[in-house]
């Protein structure tokens, strides 16, 4: 037995979600790029959860059971409450989901209607989570979320009590649609592993949060934002990412395990950064991103993936830092649900097999001789 670090090109399971061939990503075999310049967010969760784009009235019973669902049982918000002030964000996100399962009567029926109607709940619960827990930890009251509107217009309601321009309610909704799902990646890996041992929906959801928090997977569009408030300024850039490379340091936002020339992801958030830049006249952030793109593909051949300038992006929509990865989590929570409700559905024990590198023939030495 051989194994393969990082069980790199090992073909895992099947799945009808989401494709990547030849660099490039379909859902349910619509192009990313399709998606990302037509669909909204909830029909993109419904293609995901469904295997079909919406009709008219499919997709606005979606929307209505999306904001229905938003509000989170008080116990979790009064949990959150008691949470410390600097606890760090993808922590609070992963216990307060696990804490649902405490409120929620029908968390360990395992029957498909249910948890359908769970991955719908959680859906729904996740914006209003987030923006809760931002609020309370600056002494704020949460927004109880509105009826009847996008989970992009939502969250952003729930975040700050106002009503959000029209020009972030999109540029969330497509940043939402462009991290959708991505076959077989490490949370979502981490969820159908645990699922398939037929534990709930939302212990999937718990260890896909957990799997998401590294910096190496969603925690990465944090990590760039703080690698942006490093440098500082474009005059930075060059010798701060020489220094970087020059000690054999990664470049947060760079390089992926699936796509190797490039993440077809990247250039809607890099496109919707510089519009950003130009609406609120501060092209700082974009303008330091393009010379990071340029010098370490340039050096390296890396391109970004959709952590890159989905930073700026957030950023320029006045999003704390360290709720991107968060939002992230909100997206994928489609996927993952997708995912997990695909595996229940043709479910089998995930047990891989390790290479042993131990000592053998080791004698056992009785504890008053060691
Ligand atoms: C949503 C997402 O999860 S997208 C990915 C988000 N993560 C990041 O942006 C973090 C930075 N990127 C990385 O760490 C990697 O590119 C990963 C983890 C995404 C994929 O990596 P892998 O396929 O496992 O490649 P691995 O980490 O083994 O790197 C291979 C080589 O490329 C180099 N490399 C890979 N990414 C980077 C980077 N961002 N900056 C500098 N060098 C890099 C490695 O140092 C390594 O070099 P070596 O062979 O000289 O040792
Ligand atoms: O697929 C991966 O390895 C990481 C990624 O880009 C994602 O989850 O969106």
């Amino acid at each position: 037995m051989t194994a393969t670090k990082g069980l790199e090109g090992i073909v895992a399971t099947t799945s009808s979600i989401s494709s990547i061939i030849d660099g490039v990503l379909t859902y349910r075999g619509i192009n990313i790029d399709d998606l990302a310049e037509n669909a909204t967010f909830e029909e993109v969760v419904y293609l995901l959860w469904y295997g079909k784009l919406p009709n008219r009235s499919e997709l606005d019973q979606l929307t209505k059971e999306l904001s229905d669902n938003a509000s989170v049982p008080a116990e979790v918000i009064e949990q959150i409450k008691l949470y410390p002030k600097d606890v760090n964000s993808m922590a609070a996100l992963r216990t307060a989901v696990s804490s649902l399962a405490l409120y929620d009567a029908e968390a360990n029926d395992m029957t498909p209607e249910s948890n359908l109607r769970k991955a719908i709940k959680l859906q729904a619960q996740l914006p209003t989570i987030v923006a809760a827990f931002s609020r309370i930890r600056q002494g704020q009251e949460p927004i109880a979320p509105k009826s009847c509107t996008s989970v992009a217009e939502n969250f952003l309601y729930m975040l700050t009590g106002k009503q959000p321009e029209a020009i972030a309610i999109q540029a969330l909704d497509k940043a939402l649609v462009l991290h959708a799902d991505h076959e077989l990646n490490a949370s979502t890996f981490a969820a159908r592993v645990t699922v398939a041992t037929l534990s709930d929906i939302y212990s999937g959801m718990t260890s896909a949060i957990g799997a998401l928090k590294g910096p190496l997977h969603g925690g990465a569009n944090e990590a760039v934002m703080a690698m942006l408030e490093e440098i500082g300024t474009a005059d930075n850039v060059t010798s701060y990412i020489n220094d970087k490379l020059a000690n054999k340091e990664k470049i947060m936002g760079f390089g992926h395990r699936v796509y190797k020339n490039g993440d077809p992801r990247a250039k809607h958030l890099q496109k919707m950064s510089q519009e950003l830049g130009k609406i609120t006249g501060n092209m700082n952030w974009y303008d330091m991103s393009i010379q990071i793109e340029e010098i370490v593909t340039g050096q390296k051949g890396l391109k970004p993936n959709v952590d890159f300038y989905s930073a700026s992006v957030y950023t320029t929509l006045e999003i704390p830092r360290d709720l991107f990865t968060p939002i992230f989590a909100i997206s994928r929570t489609s996927g993952w649900t997708a995912h997990i409700l695909e595996q229940f559905d043709n479910n089998r024990l995930i047990r891989p097999r390790a290479e042993y590198t131990g000592p053998s023939h080791q004698a056992f030495v009785p504890i008053e001789q060691r």
